[in-house]
């Protein structure tokens, strides 16, 4: 079946009639209706059709696979709306139990251009990070992906089987426990490798990093509304604070940071960077909370590595057992990479030896760039335990423990794996080690866990709202009826023209489905979800970075962390199930003072529940709050229910403060709470 075909059978409804028309941005600097006393940061190509077309059959997504010689089953669902036997409304429903999944799985043995997932085992949502987020529950043993290699037209490939064989298959690209002993963690890289499972090798290796000063310094403009950060209120909470500093100098760095810093384009600190950098230089264990691209990468590797200097670090050297100083975890491989790629950049020049490692590639290469000597190592929790158990990492070493995206490293998915990691025999206790956590969004029940991790007298650092959107994000929400959503995707992309935009998705399947149809519809895309080989991923975001493929389309896989250039649009085709997701997602545009946008597709059957959040989250970053939608929030939480109101969505402050600070200024002049008995261990179980 020809391309045409293939097109021919998406039914298009009437278009609707309204596209939102982008205004002039509309940043504000007032008031920012912010109730707490804080203090300011400061004291002081595609162009036509076809050659998209083109591009997305050549690269990344379904990449030279045929978009026709489908099932059909599947075609003769033709993707109707409204036909609720079809697969659209299949996976609208969310009904992708392994269960409903036979009729589906015949369709998607054969439907190789919409790749991945169908049939697959996870009830509702195939949701998913790269590792750990579903592994309890319906999917042990479901997974499957689909077609490999991204550009070289290969078949269908599933890997069912073999996982499946392999018994307590605990997460989308790695990990069984099989029960004992440091042995415990295997991979599917480690299967692979050493022959004690079934499943299939994992022989990807990344391509290195280019090696030349240039790409390693490469940066992005700062935006107009980068001076605004100072403006931003900030909160230290915790006993004894250590004054913010003001200037890069302030930090007193040694000369070859200095230089990596200036060298990156960095002329000024932001104020997470300005309030976390001398805690940590202090000493100090620190969760620090701040909007979506404001520098917590930075703010957490300046003062180790310049910690590491002043101690003299020596080069570390060819050892079979390595034992770095700095451990960084991160919920996903894409983000771990980049904050790999930003560690080997600001230590530039020292002898600091940053490795990365991360699931989905092969195991043997990440231990060869391992033993060759590791200062920092930056890895996926996943195969940081494969590591361990293989004993090519050990712990007593380690002074620094950081967790990215933190909310998320402690939640139920990655949450017992971090309790694993600080329970490894050779693991310093947390009075011995530094223990940073930091992220946009810290909800107060992980907040009371993180406690486990941090010395009792960490300091809280809150920059903003916490939990609350990037305000140099203008955001829109529209209400679209599920069937309706696909018209008006493609109504905006078009508007858009080529400017770089995310498009989130609830699925694997759906990402897949809707990056085809939008390729039906002459729009280059690509995609990115956990479903896709490693290798595709990282095509399908270098295509997105470099501009080839405009429109990225992702499920949450994508929602945290990533910095790319240029990002205006990010568009939630399917909103997510928490507040604190849209906030991520939302913060992949709008960076370092750039303006960005986000247009979120509200359904009124699926999304009641995140009116609530939703109005909050738009009045505390001064957005616009549609009528509609404080309706819905009133009418599902009655009249108490006040958007402007500060309610319980957000821990809006440190925890602890709810149980035994009270506020007070410091002399530094932010305000400070004392806790002098802040939070007791509570147990994790
Ligand atoms: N002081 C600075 N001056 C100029 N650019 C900076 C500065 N600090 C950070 N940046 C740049 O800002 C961008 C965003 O930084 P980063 O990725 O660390 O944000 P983040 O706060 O971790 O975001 P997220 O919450 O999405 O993970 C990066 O490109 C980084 O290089």
């Amino acid at each position: 079946m020809g391309d045409e075909d293939w097109e021919a059978e998406i039914i298009k409804p009437h278009i609707s009639s309204y596209v939102p028309v982008f205004e002039k941005d509309r940043y504000s600097s007032g008031a920012n209706g912010d109730t707490f006393n804080r203090t300011p940061a400061s004291s002081s190509e595609m162009g036509d059709g076809s050659s998209r077309r083109d591009h997305f059959m050549r690269s990344g997504f379904a990449s030279g696979r045929s978009l026709g010689n489908r099932d059909p089953g599947f075609s003769n669902n033709k993707f109707e709306e409204g036909d609720s036997s079809g697969f659209w409304r299949g996976y609208q429903d969310g009904n992708d139990s392994e269960a409903s999944g036979s009729s589906r799985r015949g369709g998607r043995g054969s439907f190789r251009g919409c790749r991945g997932g169908f049939g697959r085992g996870s009830p509702n949502s195939d949701y998913e990070q790269d590792e750990g987020t579903q592994r309890s529950g319906g999917i042990f043993g479901s997974r499957r992906s689909a077609l490999s290699g991204a550009g070289n037209g290969d078949t269908f490939q599933s890997r069912s089987g073999s996982r499946s064989g392999r018994g307590g298959y605990k997460g989308l690209n790695e990990e069984v426990i099989t029960g004992s002993g440091k042995n415990s963690w295997k991979s599917e890289a480690e299967g692979g490798e050493s022959g004690d499972t079934q499943g299939p090798k994992v022989t990807y290796i990344p391509p290195p990093p280019p090696e030349d000063e240039d790409s390693i310094f490469a940066h992005y403009q700062t935006g107009i509304n980068f001076d605004k950060y100072d403006t931003i209120l900030v909160e230290v909470s915790g006993h004894d604070p250590p004054p913010a500093i003001l200037t890069f100098e302030e930090a007193n760095l040694c000369q070859t940071l200095n230089n990596n810093i200036a060298k990156a384009g960095y002329t000024k600190l932001t104020p997470v960077q300005k309030y976390s950098i001398p805690i940590i230089q202090g000493g100090r264990d620190l969760m620090a909370c701040a909007q979506t691209g404001s520098g917590k990468t930075a703010a957490f590797l300046l003062p180790i590595l310049a910690h590491m200097m002043r101690d003299g670090i020596t080069a570390s050297r060819f050892k079979e057992l390595q034992e770095p100083e700095c451990i960084i975890v991160a919920p996903t491989r894409e983000l771990i990479n980049q904050i790999y790629l930003e560690a080997r950049k600001f230590s530039f020049g020292t002898c600091v030896r940053a490795v990365v490692t991360y699931g989905g590639t092969q195991l043997g290469h990440s231990i060869r760039q391992i033993v060759q000597g590791c200062n920092i190592l930056c890895a996926t929790p996943g195969r940081l335990m494969d590591i361990i158990g293989k004993e090519k990492i050990g712990l007593r070493q380690v002074k620094y423990l950081v967790l990215d995206e933190a909310d998320r490293m402690l939640d139920m998915g990655f949450g017992p794996e971090m309790k694993k990691l600080i329970s490894c025999p050779g693991m310093p206790s947390k009075e011995q080690r530094q223990t940073l956590m930091f992220s946009a969004t810290f909800p107060e029940e992980i907040q009371r866990l993180a406690g486990e991790f941090l010395k009792a007298n960490y300091l809280f650092v809150a920059v903003g709202q916490v939990g609350g959107a990037c305000r140099d994000v203008q955001q829109t929400i529209l209400q679209v009826g599920q069937y309706s959503k696909r018209e008006k995707l493609v109504e905006i992309l078009r508007n858009i023209g080529d400017e770089r935009t995310m498009v989130f998705v609830e699925t694997k399947k759906k990402a897949d489905f809707i990056a085809t149809f939008l390729c039906q519809e002459k729009i280059s895309t690509t995609s990115i979800h956990g479903d896709r080989e490693q290798r595709e991923r990282e095509q399908a975001l270098g295509d997105f970075r470099c501009g080839k493929c405009p429109v990225l389309v992702a499920t949450s896989v994508a929602a945290r962390g990533l910095d790319i250039e240029n990002v205006q649009h990010v568009i939630n085709f399917d909103l997510p199930s928490t507040i604190d997701e849209y906030v991520h997602r939302i913060g992949r545009t709008g960076r370092c003072g750039n303006t960005g946008r986000a247009i979120s597709f509200f359904d009124l059957e699926s999304d009641s529940q995140l009116a609530q959040p939703l109005v909050k989250v738009l009045s505390d970053a001064q957005q616009d709050v549609p009528a509609w939608l404080e309706e819905i929030a009133f009418s599902t939480y009655g009249p108490g229910f006040s958007g402007n109101a500060r309610g319980n969505v957000f821990a809006s402050v440190d925890t602890r403060k709810n149980y035994h600070g009270k506020s007070s200024l410091n002399t530094a002049g932010f305000s400070s709470s004392q806790a002098p008995n802040p939070v007791d261990d509570e147990s994790w179980d």
